[in-house]
Protein backbone atom coordinates (compact mmCIF):
# COMPACT_ATOMS: atom_id res chain seq x y z
CA UNK A 1 0.00 0.00 0.00
CA UNK A 2 1.33 3.59 -0.92
CA UNK A 3 2.19 5.83 1.79
CA UNK A 4 3.48 9.27 2.77
CA UNK A 5 5.51 9.20 5.56
CA UNK A 6 6.04 12.63 7.42
CA UNK A 7 9.14 13.34 9.74
CA UNK A 8 8.01 16.67 11.61
CA UNK A 9 9.69 19.57 13.06
CA UNK A 10 11.61 21.12 10.12
CA UNK A 11 10.97 24.96 9.38
CA UNK A 12 9.49 25.50 5.32
CA UNK A 13 11.19 27.94 3.28
CA UNK A 14 10.81 29.39 -0.44
CA UNK A 15 8.09 29.29 -2.75
CA UNK A 16 5.57 26.87 -3.85
CA UNK A 17 3.54 27.20 -7.44
CA UNK A 18 -0.29 27.05 -7.22
CA UNK A 19 -2.12 24.39 -10.30
CA UNK A 20 -5.00 25.18 -11.83
CA UNK A 21 -8.54 24.33 -10.21
CA UNK A 22 -9.24 21.23 -9.79
CA UNK A 23 -13.06 22.51 -9.28
CA UNK A 24 -12.69 25.10 -12.41
CA UNK A 25 -11.59 22.49 -14.87
CA UNK A 26 -13.92 19.86 -14.05
CA UNK A 27 -16.95 21.80 -15.56
CA UNK A 28 -14.62 23.63 -17.99
CA UNK A 29 -14.05 19.81 -19.45
CA UNK A 30 -17.72 18.61 -19.27
CA UNK A 31 -18.96 22.45 -20.90
CA UNK A 32 -16.48 21.54 -24.07
CA UNK A 33 -19.42 19.20 -25.16
CA UNK A 34 -21.44 21.84 -25.93
CA UNK A 35 -19.31 22.83 -28.92
CA UNK A 36 -20.42 21.56 -32.37
CA UNK A 37 -18.09 23.45 -34.42
CA UNK A 38 -14.21 23.50 -33.73
CA UNK A 39 -11.88 22.54 -31.16
CA UNK A 40 -11.15 23.90 -27.27
CA UNK A 41 -8.08 24.16 -25.45
CA UNK A 42 -8.07 24.41 -22.07
CA UNK A 43 -4.65 25.63 -20.46
CA UNK A 44 -3.35 25.22 -17.14
CA UNK A 45 -5.39 21.41 -16.31
CA UNK A 46 -3.34 20.24 -13.48
CA UNK A 47 -2.51 16.42 -13.68
CA UNK A 48 -5.12 15.30 -10.74
CA UNK A 49 -6.72 11.86 -11.37
CA UNK A 50 -9.65 14.01 -11.17
CA UNK A 51 -8.69 15.56 -14.58
CA UNK A 52 -8.41 12.24 -15.95
CA UNK A 53 -11.61 10.87 -14.87
CA UNK A 54 -13.55 13.64 -16.11
CA UNK A 55 -11.35 13.30 -19.52
CA UNK A 56 -12.06 9.10 -19.79
CA UNK A 57 -15.97 10.57 -19.48
CA UNK A 58 -15.67 12.61 -22.58
CA UNK A 59 -13.71 10.02 -24.26
CA UNK A 60 -16.17 7.62 -23.48
CA UNK A 61 -18.80 9.81 -24.90
CA UNK A 62 -17.21 9.53 -28.04
CA UNK A 63 -15.51 12.60 -28.28
CA UNK A 64 -11.41 13.46 -29.07
CA UNK A 65 -9.48 14.17 -26.02
CA UNK A 66 -6.03 14.52 -25.82
CA UNK A 67 -4.14 15.92 -22.52
CA UNK A 68 -0.54 17.42 -22.62
CA UNK A 69 1.55 19.02 -20.62
CA UNK A 70 -1.46 20.66 -18.56
CA UNK A 71 -3.75 21.21 -21.73
CA UNK A 72 -6.66 19.78 -22.30
CA UNK A 73 -7.81 19.97 -26.22
CA UNK A 74 -11.60 18.37 -27.02
CA UNK A 75 -13.32 17.90 -30.23
CA UNK A 76 -16.77 17.37 -29.69
CA UNK A 77 -18.00 17.81 -33.04
CA UNK A 78 -18.73 14.13 -33.09
CA UNK A 79 -20.57 12.72 -29.79
CA UNK A 80 -21.33 8.71 -30.10
CA UNK A 81 -23.40 7.83 -27.08
CA UNK A 82 -24.95 9.88 -24.21
CA UNK A 83 -24.44 7.82 -21.31
CA UNK A 84 -22.03 8.14 -18.52
CA UNK A 85 -21.34 4.45 -17.26
CA UNK A 86 -21.57 3.42 -13.37
CA UNK A 87 -17.99 2.78 -13.56
CA UNK A 88 -16.93 6.32 -14.46
CA UNK A 89 -19.76 8.56 -12.31
CA UNK A 90 -19.05 6.14 -9.11
CA UNK A 91 -15.00 7.51 -9.07
CA UNK A 92 -16.12 11.15 -9.47
CA UNK A 93 -19.07 12.74 -8.71
CA UNK A 94 -18.48 15.76 -11.01
CA UNK A 95 -18.49 12.94 -13.75
CA UNK A 96 -22.63 14.60 -13.56
CA UNK A 97 -21.88 17.53 -14.65
CA UNK A 98 -21.62 16.40 -18.06
CA UNK A 99 -25.84 16.06 -17.84
CA UNK A 100 -26.47 19.78 -18.47
CA UNK A 101 -24.08 19.85 -21.67
CA UNK A 102 -25.62 16.35 -23.12
CA UNK A 103 -28.99 17.07 -22.97
CA UNK A 104 -28.21 20.96 -23.82
CA UNK A 105 -26.36 19.45 -26.92
CA UNK A 106 -28.26 16.09 -28.11
CA UNK A 107 -31.11 16.37 -25.79
CA UNK A 108 -30.99 13.26 -24.05
CA UNK A 109 -28.75 12.11 -21.30
CA UNK A 110 -28.43 9.00 -19.05
CA UNK A 111 -25.93 9.63 -16.00
CA UNK A 112 -25.10 6.78 -13.10
CA UNK A 113 -26.42 8.16 -9.98
CA UNK A 114 -23.52 9.78 -8.30
CA UNK A 115 -24.79 8.20 -4.83
CA UNK A 116 -22.95 9.76 -1.78
CA UNK A 117 -19.54 9.82 -0.48
CA UNK A 118 -17.83 9.81 2.55
CA UNK A 119 -18.86 13.92 3.50
CA UNK A 120 -22.64 13.36 3.30
CA UNK A 121 -25.14 12.22 1.20
CA UNK A 122 -24.64 14.86 -1.47
CA UNK A 123 -28.16 14.98 -3.24
CA UNK A 124 -28.65 16.09 -6.89
CA UNK A 125 -32.64 17.28 -6.35
CA UNK A 126 -31.68 21.18 -7.62
CA UNK A 127 -29.62 20.00 -10.92
CA UNK A 128 -32.84 17.75 -11.82
CA UNK A 129 -35.44 20.35 -10.57
CA UNK A 130 -33.47 22.73 -13.12
CA UNK A 131 -33.53 20.39 -16.11
CA UNK A 132 -37.04 19.83 -15.35
CA UNK A 133 -38.06 23.34 -15.30
CA UNK A 134 -36.47 23.99 -18.69
CA UNK A 135 -38.48 21.26 -20.13
CA UNK A 136 -36.58 18.40 -19.42
CA UNK A 137 -38.78 14.37 -18.48
CA UNK A 138 -36.75 12.34 -15.59
CA UNK A 139 -36.38 9.30 -14.98
CA UNK A 140 -34.38 7.12 -12.41
CA UNK A 141 -33.97 3.31 -12.63
CA UNK A 142 -31.57 0.56 -12.16
CA UNK A 143 -29.22 3.67 -11.06
CA UNK A 144 -28.75 5.94 -13.80
CA UNK A 145 -30.96 9.42 -14.05
CA UNK A 146 -32.50 9.89 -17.55
CA UNK A 147 -33.42 12.82 -19.03
CA UNK A 148 -35.16 13.53 -22.31
CA UNK A 149 -36.20 16.67 -23.89
CA UNK A 150 -38.32 16.95 -27.43
CA UNK A 151 -36.47 19.82 -29.16
CA UNK A 152 -34.48 21.77 -27.38
CA UNK A 153 -34.72 22.37 -23.79
CA UNK A 154 -36.57 26.22 -22.83
CA UNK A 155 -35.42 28.95 -20.82
CA UNK A 156 -37.10 29.40 -17.40
CA UNK A 157 -36.06 31.11 -13.80
CA UNK A 158 -34.92 28.79 -11.18
CA UNK A 159 -34.59 29.30 -7.65
CA UNK A 160 -32.37 26.68 -6.00
CA UNK A 161 -33.02 25.69 -2.37
CA UNK A 162 -29.51 25.61 -1.56
CA UNK A 163 -26.74 27.57 -3.52
CA UNK A 164 -25.32 24.30 -4.79
CA UNK A 165 -22.12 25.00 -7.08
CA UNK A 166 -22.66 21.60 -9.30
CA UNK A 167 -26.42 22.49 -9.74
CA UNK A 168 -25.35 25.91 -10.59
CA UNK A 169 -22.79 25.04 -13.21
CA UNK A 170 -25.05 21.88 -14.64
CA UNK A 171 -28.06 24.32 -15.42
CA UNK A 172 -25.74 27.18 -16.21
CA UNK A 173 -24.39 24.67 -19.32
CA UNK A 174 -27.65 23.36 -19.97
CA UNK A 175 -29.26 26.95 -20.33
CA UNK A 176 -26.45 28.14 -22.85
CA UNK A 177 -27.94 26.20 -25.59
CA UNK A 178 -32.07 26.43 -24.50
CA UNK A 179 -34.60 28.45 -26.08
CA UNK A 180 -34.84 31.57 -24.51
CA UNK A 181 -33.38 33.37 -20.84
CA UNK A 182 -32.78 31.30 -18.33
CA UNK A 183 -32.30 32.81 -14.73
CA UNK A 184 -31.12 30.92 -11.71
CA UNK A 185 -31.63 32.37 -8.20
CA UNK A 186 -29.45 31.87 -5.53
CA UNK A 187 -26.91 30.86 -7.51
CA UNK A 188 -23.80 29.71 -6.17
CA UNK A 189 -20.93 32.63 -6.06
CA UNK A 190 -17.44 30.42 -6.51
CA UNK A 191 -14.98 32.23 -8.51
CA UNK A 192 -15.07 28.74 -10.43
CA UNK A 193 -18.65 29.68 -11.79
CA UNK A 194 -17.05 32.63 -12.81
CA UNK A 195 -14.20 30.57 -14.59
CA UNK A 196 -16.62 28.70 -16.41
CA UNK A 197 -18.97 31.35 -17.11
CA UNK A 198 -16.22 32.95 -19.04
CA UNK A 199 -15.66 29.45 -20.59
CA UNK A 200 -18.87 29.52 -22.01
CA UNK A 201 -19.05 32.84 -23.11
CA UNK A 202 -15.49 32.23 -25.05
CA UNK A 203 -17.46 29.42 -26.67
CA UNK A 204 -20.40 31.74 -28.09
CA UNK A 205 -22.59 31.55 -24.91
CA UNK A 206 -24.18 34.52 -23.06
CA UNK A 207 -24.22 33.81 -19.58
CA UNK A 208 -24.68 37.46 -17.18
CA UNK A 209 -23.84 37.94 -13.97
CA UNK A 210 -21.59 34.91 -12.78
CA UNK A 211 -20.17 35.57 -9.19
CA UNK A 212 -23.66 36.34 -8.01
CA UNK A 213 -26.83 35.23 -6.75
CA UNK A 214 -28.49 35.68 -10.13
CA UNK A 215 -27.29 34.69 -13.41
CA UNK A 216 -28.90 35.19 -16.51
CA UNK A 217 -28.21 32.48 -19.39
CA UNK A 218 -29.40 34.03 -23.08
CA UNK A 219 -30.03 30.67 -24.92
CA UNK A 220 -27.69 30.44 -28.50
CA UNK A 221 -28.28 28.23 -31.66
CA UNK A 222 -24.93 26.91 -31.23
CA UNK A 223 -21.28 27.25 -29.82
CA UNK A 224 -18.02 26.57 -30.76
CA UNK A 225 -14.53 25.30 -29.34
CA UNK A 226 -12.51 28.10 -27.50
CA UNK A 227 -9.06 28.52 -25.93
CA UNK A 228 -9.01 29.37 -22.05
CA UNK A 229 -6.78 29.26 -19.03
CA UNK A 230 -7.70 28.00 -15.62
CA UNK A 231 -8.37 30.06 -12.56
CA UNK A 232 -5.26 29.28 -10.08
CA UNK A 233 -6.84 26.37 -7.34
CA UNK A 234 -7.65 28.62 -4.03
CA UNK A 235 -7.67 25.44 -1.53
CA UNK A 236 -4.45 23.92 -3.24
CA UNK A 237 -3.07 27.73 -2.74
CA UNK A 238 -4.82 28.02 1.21
CA UNK A 239 -3.65 24.49 2.29
CA UNK A 240 0.22 25.56 1.57
CA UNK A 241 -0.64 28.72 2.98
CA UNK A 242 -2.01 26.78 6.34
CA UNK A 243 1.84 24.67 5.27
CA UNK A 244 3.51 27.80 6.43
CA UNK A 245 1.26 29.08 9.27
CA UNK A 246 1.70 25.73 11.18
CA UNK A 247 5.62 25.51 10.85
CA UNK A 248 6.03 28.80 11.93
CA UNK A 249 7.51 29.44 8.70
CA UNK A 250 7.89 31.94 5.67
CA UNK A 251 6.50 30.84 2.20
CA UNK A 252 5.42 32.42 -1.23
CA UNK A 253 2.46 30.39 -2.63
CA UNK A 254 2.85 31.64 -6.23
CA UNK A 255 -0.30 32.22 -7.91
CA UNK A 256 -2.43 32.60 -5.28
CA UNK A 257 -5.46 35.09 -5.92
CA UNK A 258 -6.27 37.03 -2.52
CA UNK A 259 -9.66 37.94 -4.09
CA UNK A 260 -10.22 34.55 -4.26
CA UNK A 261 -9.22 33.68 -0.53
CA UNK A 262 -10.38 36.41 1.61
CA UNK A 263 -11.73 33.90 4.30
CA UNK A 264 -8.64 32.21 4.70
CA UNK A 265 -6.43 35.59 4.57
CA UNK A 266 -8.62 37.35 7.21
CA UNK A 267 -8.74 34.10 9.74
CA UNK A 268 -5.06 33.44 9.69
CA UNK A 269 -4.26 36.90 10.02
CA UNK A 270 -6.88 36.77 13.45
CA UNK A 271 -4.49 33.77 14.27
CA UNK A 272 -1.52 35.94 14.05
CA UNK A 273 -0.20 35.22 10.56
CA UNK A 274 1.17 37.93 8.45
CA UNK A 275 0.04 37.34 4.74
CA UNK A 276 0.93 39.94 2.26
CA UNK A 277 -0.40 40.21 -1.14
CA UNK A 278 0.61 41.12 -3.98
CA UNK A 279 -0.08 40.73 -8.14
CA UNK A 280 1.97 37.20 -8.44
CA UNK A 281 1.07 35.58 -5.56
CA UNK A 282 0.48 35.88 -1.39
CA UNK A 283 3.32 35.29 1.00
CA UNK A 284 2.74 33.84 4.31
CA UNK A 285 4.82 34.88 7.55
CA UNK A 286 4.22 32.94 10.81
CA UNK A 287 6.78 34.46 13.27
CA UNK A 288 4.58 35.11 16.46
CA UNK A 289 2.24 32.84 18.81
CA UNK A 290 -0.78 31.53 16.99
CA UNK A 291 -4.20 32.47 18.51
CA UNK A 292 -7.33 29.88 18.96
CA UNK A 293 -9.93 31.42 16.15
CA UNK A 294 -13.37 30.22 15.65
CA UNK A 295 -14.67 29.07 11.48
CA UNK A 296 -17.52 28.37 10.40
CA UNK A 297 -18.07 27.08 7.16
CA UNK A 298 -20.58 28.56 4.44
CA UNK A 299 -20.88 28.58 0.38
CA UNK A 300 -18.59 31.63 -0.79
CA UNK A 301 -17.72 34.39 -0.16
CA UNK A 302 -17.88 32.45 2.94
CA UNK A 303 -15.21 30.29 4.88
CA UNK A 304 -14.69 27.48 2.19
CA UNK A 305 -15.15 23.88 3.63
CA UNK A 306 -12.59 22.21 1.40
CA UNK A 307 -10.81 24.01 3.94
CA UNK A 308 -11.96 23.35 7.20
CA UNK A 309 -10.14 20.21 7.35
CA UNK A 310 -6.85 22.25 7.32
CA UNK A 311 -7.46 25.08 9.35
CA UNK A 312 -8.56 22.51 12.28
CA UNK A 313 -5.05 21.29 11.84
CA UNK A 314 -3.31 24.90 12.31
CA UNK A 315 -6.20 25.38 15.51
CA UNK A 316 -4.97 22.00 16.74
CA UNK A 317 -1.67 23.85 17.63
CA UNK A 318 -2.75 27.25 18.68
CA UNK A 319 -3.07 29.31 21.82
CA UNK A 320 -6.52 28.17 23.00
CA UNK A 321 -10.09 26.60 21.92
CA UNK A 322 -11.62 26.93 18.65
CA UNK A 323 -14.65 26.30 17.62
CA UNK A 324 -15.44 24.68 13.80
CA UNK A 325 -18.83 25.09 12.59
CA UNK A 326 -19.77 22.69 9.31
CA UNK A 327 -22.65 24.23 7.91
CA UNK A 328 -22.17 22.60 4.01
CA UNK A 329 -21.31 18.80 4.75
CA UNK A 330 -23.05 17.03 7.21
CA UNK A 331 -20.19 14.37 7.94
CA UNK A 332 -17.48 16.28 7.23
CA UNK A 333 -15.74 15.75 10.35
CA UNK A 334 -13.60 12.38 9.67
CA UNK A 335 -10.59 13.92 10.15
CA UNK A 336 -11.19 14.16 13.66
CA UNK A 337 -10.50 10.25 14.55
CA UNK A 338 -7.19 10.75 12.83
CA UNK A 339 -6.40 13.44 14.89
CA UNK A 340 -6.91 12.35 18.10
CA UNK A 341 -4.24 9.08 17.03
CA UNK A 342 -1.79 12.55 16.66
CA UNK A 343 -2.85 13.27 20.14
CA UNK A 344 -5.07 15.95 19.37
CA UNK A 345 -7.85 16.81 21.73
CA UNK A 346 -11.05 17.46 19.86
CA UNK A 347 -14.64 16.68 20.63
CA UNK A 348 -17.22 16.69 18.18
CA UNK A 349 -20.66 17.81 18.75
CA UNK A 350 -22.88 17.72 16.00
CA UNK A 351 -21.89 19.86 13.26
CA UNK A 352 -19.31 21.84 15.85
CA UNK A 353 -16.02 20.69 16.69
CA UNK A 354 -14.66 21.91 19.90
CA UNK A 355 -10.62 22.22 19.17
CA UNK A 356 -8.23 22.27 22.05
CA UNK A 357 -5.54 23.91 21.34
CA UNK A 358 -1.87 23.65 21.95
CA UNK A 359 -1.64 20.32 21.08
CA UNK A 360 1.56 18.52 21.29
CA UNK A 361 0.97 16.64 18.42
CA UNK A 362 3.04 13.06 17.84
CA UNK A 363 3.89 11.02 14.94
CA UNK A 364 1.04 7.90 13.97
CA UNK A 365 -0.70 5.62 11.44
CA UNK A 366 -3.34 7.67 9.96
CA UNK A 367 -5.29 7.32 6.98
CA UNK A 368 -6.81 9.90 4.52
CA UNK A 369 -10.67 9.38 4.34
CA UNK A 370 -11.36 12.34 2.47
CA UNK A 371 -9.03 14.63 -0.20
CA UNK A 372 -9.08 17.40 2.38
CA UNK A 373 -8.63 15.14 5.42
CA UNK A 374 -5.74 13.93 3.79
CA UNK A 375 -4.48 17.42 3.38
CA UNK A 376 -4.78 18.47 7.03
CA UNK A 377 -3.06 15.07 8.40
CA UNK A 378 0.04 15.63 6.21
CA UNK A 379 -0.05 19.25 7.25
CA UNK A 380 -0.61 18.00 11.39
CA UNK A 381 2.41 15.77 10.40
CA UNK A 382 4.81 18.20 9.71
CA UNK A 383 4.44 19.92 13.15
CA UNK A 384 3.92 16.42 15.17
CA UNK A 385 6.86 14.96 17.33
CA UNK A 386 8.31 11.83 15.23
CA UNK A 387 7.12 9.77 12.10
CA UNK A 388 3.88 10.12 10.76
CA UNK A 389 2.56 7.40 7.79
CA UNK A 390 -0.51 8.73 6.18
CA UNK A 391 -2.71 6.01 3.72
CA UNK A 392 -5.79 6.29 1.57
CA UNK A 393 -3.87 8.41 -0.89
CA UNK A 394 -5.93 8.33 -3.71
CA UNK A 395 -8.04 10.93 -2.23
CA UNK A 396 -5.29 12.83 -2.10
CA UNK A 397 -4.32 12.53 -5.41
CA UNK A 398 -7.76 13.42 -6.76
CA UNK A 399 -6.85 17.03 -5.50
CA UNK A 400 -3.22 17.76 -5.01
CA UNK A 401 -0.38 17.88 -7.70
CA UNK A 402 2.47 15.66 -6.07
CA UNK A 403 1.85 17.33 -2.60
CA UNK A 404 5.14 15.85 -1.30
CA UNK A 405 7.25 17.20 -3.90
CA UNK A 406 6.14 20.24 -3.37
CA UNK A 407 6.57 20.26 0.44
CA UNK A 408 10.02 18.73 0.22
CA UNK A 409 11.13 21.01 -2.07
CA UNK A 410 10.89 24.38 0.29
CA UNK A 411 12.22 21.52 3.20
CA UNK A 412 9.86 19.76 4.66
CA UNK A 413 10.71 16.04 5.56
CA UNK A 414 8.37 14.12 3.38
CA UNK A 415 8.15 11.10 1.20
CA UNK A 416 6.32 8.76 -0.73
CA UNK A 417 6.70 5.04 -0.57
CA UNK A 418 5.20 3.15 -2.91
CA UNK A 419 5.51 -0.73 -2.87
CA UNK A 420 7.33 -1.98 -5.92
CA UNK A 421 4.79 -4.37 -6.74
CA UNK A 422 2.22 -1.35 -7.15
CA UNK A 423 5.13 0.66 -8.60
CA UNK A 424 4.94 -2.08 -11.46
CA UNK A 425 0.84 -2.80 -11.25
CA UNK A 426 0.10 1.11 -11.52
CA UNK A 427 -1.69 2.14 -14.53
CA UNK A 428 -0.30 5.31 -15.82
CA UNK A 429 -3.67 6.80 -15.79
CA UNK A 430 -3.99 7.03 -12.11
CA UNK A 431 -2.31 9.15 -9.44
CA UNK A 432 1.43 9.56 -8.93
CA UNK A 433 2.91 12.51 -11.17
CA UNK A 434 6.08 12.79 -9.93
CA UNK A 435 7.26 13.13 -13.83
CA UNK A 436 5.29 15.53 -15.83
CA UNK A 437 2.47 13.30 -17.42
CA UNK A 438 1.67 13.14 -21.13
CA UNK A 439 -1.05 11.24 -21.99
CA UNK A 440 -2.36 11.07 -25.33
C1 LIG B 1 -16.16 19.48 -8.10
C2 LIG B 1 -16.55 20.57 -7.17
O1 LIG B 1 -16.69 21.70 -7.57
N1 LIG B 1 -16.72 20.23 -5.89
C3 LIG B 1 -17.04 21.26 -4.93
C4 LIG B 1 -18.52 21.52 -5.00
O2 LIG B 1 -19.18 20.29 -4.78
P1 LIG B 1 -20.76 20.18 -5.10
O3 LIG B 1 -21.06 20.97 -6.31
O4 LIG B 1 -21.09 18.74 -5.09
O5 LIG B 1 -21.35 20.89 -3.82
P2 LIG B 1 -22.73 21.66 -3.69
O6 LIG B 1 -22.48 23.11 -3.65
O7 LIG B 1 -23.65 21.14 -4.73
O8 LIG B 1 -23.22 21.15 -2.27
C5 LIG B 1 -23.46 22.05 -1.21
C6 LIG B 1 -24.60 21.53 -0.35
O9 LIG B 1 -25.78 21.49 -1.12
C7 LIG B 1 -26.39 20.22 -1.03
N2 LIG B 1 -27.08 19.94 -2.31
C8 LIG B 1 -26.38 20.05 -3.47
C9 LIG B 1 -27.01 19.80 -4.68
C10 LIG B 1 -28.36 19.42 -4.70
O10 LIG B 1 -28.96 19.18 -5.75
N3 LIG B 1 -29.01 19.34 -3.51
C11 LIG B 1 -28.41 19.59 -2.32
O11 LIG B 1 -29.04 19.50 -1.26
C12 LIG B 1 -25.22 19.27 -0.76
O12 LIG B 1 -25.66 18.06 -0.19
C13 LIG B 1 -24.37 20.10 0.15
O13 LIG B 1 -24.85 19.99 1.46
O14 LIG B 1 -18.86 22.48 -3.99
C14 LIG B 1 -18.60 22.04 -2.65
C15 LIG B 1 -19.09 23.12 -1.71
O15 LIG B 1 -18.33 24.25 -1.82
C16 LIG B 1 -17.12 21.75 -2.47
O16 LIG B 1 -16.92 21.17 -1.22
C17 LIG B 1 -16.64 20.78 -3.55
O17 LIG B 1 -15.23 20.69 -3.51
C1 LIG C 1 -15.18 17.73 -1.79
C2 LIG C 1 -14.32 18.00 -2.76
O1 LIG C 1 -14.43 17.61 -4.05
P1 LIG C 1 -15.62 16.80 -4.75
O2 LIG C 1 -16.82 17.67 -4.80
O3 LIG C 1 -15.08 16.55 -6.13
O4 LIG C 1 -15.85 15.55 -3.96
C3 LIG C 1 -13.09 18.80 -2.51
O5 LIG C 1 -12.46 19.23 -3.48
O6 LIG C 1 -12.74 19.00 -1.34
Amino acid sequence: MSKIIVRGGRKLAGKIKVNGAKNAVLPIIAASILAAEGESVIHDAPPLDDVLVINKVLRSLGLQLSYHNHSVKVNAQAIETCEASYELVRKMRASFLVMGPLLARLGKARISLPGGCAIGTRPIDQHLKGFEAMGAEIELGQGYIEARVEKRLKGAKIYLDVASVGATENIMMAATLAEGTTIIENAAKEPEIVDLANYLNAMGAVVRGAGTGVIRIEGVEKMKGAVHSVIPDRIEAGTYMIAAAITRSELYVEGAIGDHLRPVISKLQEMGVHVEEDENGILVCADKPLRAADIKTLPYPGFPTDMQSQMMALQLVADGTSLVTETVFENRFMHVDEFMLMNASVKVDGRTAVVSGNNKLKGAKVCATDLRAGAALILAALVAEGETEITGLHHIDRGYVDITSALRSVGADIQRVVPQEEEQEQPQEIGLFAVQPTWA
